[in-house]
């Protein structure tokens, strides 16, 4: 395992990132750092209604500068929103100076995640599941570069954290 390089791990909404990075750190006992979590503590409010009181604009700028500051920290584990990468300069530093990891998921298993994470996704509110497959489908773009994969239908966290250290080193 490199030592220097932070790892980020990128992928859909509720595919798991958040819940699998806390696990890594722990186990790698390295810090963790979650992007919207940074994000909900700066603005003391729940990412639905950063998003309801100061736009998407507004939090996509500080979704920017804080992955920004944080790509370049060494030794983090770093979970980023499954829409950072839409953002190609997120993409690229993040490709440049850290381990990138994509989580995937097929959409019939994440439908099954849906009703955990419903409300708490500002991106899906108002959206049929035919409009949330459709976004689905064209966010695998924006993952498509990354340095590892990691298919995590029918694991657990504990799973898809055994799959990581065999791959990453
Ligand atoms: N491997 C898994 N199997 C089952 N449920 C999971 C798994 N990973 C995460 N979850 C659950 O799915 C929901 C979304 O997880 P989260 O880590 O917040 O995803 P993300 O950060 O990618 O949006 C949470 O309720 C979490 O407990
Ligand atoms: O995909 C997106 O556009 C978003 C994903 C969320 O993070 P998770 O991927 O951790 O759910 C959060 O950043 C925000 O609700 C926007
Ligand atoms: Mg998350």
């Amino acid at each position: 395992m490199n030592k220097e390089k932070s790892i980020v791990l990128i992928g859909f909404m509720g595919v798991g990132k958040t819940t699998v990075s806390k696990l890594l750190a722990e186990k790698l006992n390295r810090q963790f750092i979650d992007i919207d979590e940074e994000i909900e503590k700066e603005f003391k409010l729940p990412i639905p209604e950063i998003f309801q009181k100061f736009g998407e604009k507004t939090f996509r700028k500080r979704e920017k500068e804080l992955i920004y500051s944080m790509a370049e920290q060494h030794g983090k584990i770093i979970s980023v929103g499954g829409g950072a990468f839409l953002q190609e300069d997120i993409k690229n530093i993040c490709l440049s100076t850290c381990t990138v990891i994509f989580l995937t998921i097929s959409f019939e298993n994440w439908k099954d995640r849906l009703r955990l994470i419903q409300d708490s996704r500002p991106v899906l509110h108002g959206k049929t599941i035919k409009e949330m497959e459709e976004l689905f489908n064209q966010r695998q773009a924006i993952y498509a570069d990354h340095h590892v994969k990691i298919t995590v239908d029918h694991k657990n966290p504990e799973e898809v954290v055994a799959e990581i250290l065999q791959k990453v080193d």
